[in-house]
């Protein structure tokens, strides 16, 4: 996995066909998306369930490109080490998720993965201060996790625009999570995001046997976000 602050659309397969995973990952790539977003839930940390190492291992053959897993999860630890011999190119875990935020990041390098660190909305972005060495990706939650379709936070675009000053030219991925759509994506990317996880507008009017929405409500996603930089 290169670097680059590049304009990537990650869907969230939370808004697909949950008895078609892999074909829907087939179908999310094979329509522009440049990484796979998982959402692993574990009705603790979040009230609501998804699913855990062993889905994520079946749908990794279906993935060409990065399989990027949010985990929505507390405690984090003991399940590191699954989530990366699942196949995950990134693991990203929670700051709120636990005490031991430093061992998880270490925890998540060590396993072989890119290391992530996610913020609720009510977390400030100082939170990240002294695990910038640590973390290849910080995901600014736009929504309280825990559900798709939700509507996006706008106080956290600040959030993101004080993130790019902490971060300076360090190889580090900010990734906006909720509520991403055409209207919202260009004000996180202006604000300095470059990962853009969007489920219900990605997935909307589309399905496995009509896949072209999906196409479409990427490139419309992109070119909003892109069009700041015109
Ligand atoms: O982590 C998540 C929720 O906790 C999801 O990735 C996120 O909500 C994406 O869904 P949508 O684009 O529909 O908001
Ligand atoms: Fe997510």
């Amino acid at each position: 996995m290169s670097f680059d602050r590049k304009i990537k659309i990650a869907p969230s397969i939370l808004a697909a066909d949950f008895a078609n995973f892999g074909a829907e990952c087939e179908a999310i790539e094979a329509q522009g998306a440049d990484w796979v977003h998982v959402d692993v839930m574990d009705g603790h940390f979040v009230p609501n369930i998804t699913f855990g190492p062993a889905t994520c291992a079946a749908i990794r053959p279906h993935i060409k490109g990065v399989m990027d897993v949010h985990l929505m999860i507390a405690p984090v630890d003991p399940y590191i080490e699954a989530f990366a011999n699942a196949g995950a190119d990134v693991i990203t875990a929670h700051v709120e998720a636990g005490p031991h935020t430093h061992r998880t990041l270490q925890a998540i390098r060590g396993a072989g993965a890119k290391a992530g660190l996610a913020l609720n909305p009510g977390t400030p972005a100082s939170e990240v201060e002294y695990y910038l060495d640590m973390v290849d990706l910080i995901c600014v939650m736009t929504v309280n996790p825990g559900f798709g379709g939700q509507k996006f936070i706008h106080s956290q675009i600040d959030k993101v625009k004080q993130l790019r000053a902490l971060i300076g030219d360090r190889p580090i991925h900010i990734q906006i999570d909720g509520g991403v759509d055409p209207i919202t994506a260009p004000l996180v990317a202006q604000a300095g995001a470059d990962v853009l996880v969007a489920g219900s507008a990605v997935f909307k009017g589309g399905s496995v046997s009509n896949p072209t929405p999906y196409g479409d409500n990427i490139r419309t996603i992109r070119a909003a976000a892109e069009g700041v930089w015109a």
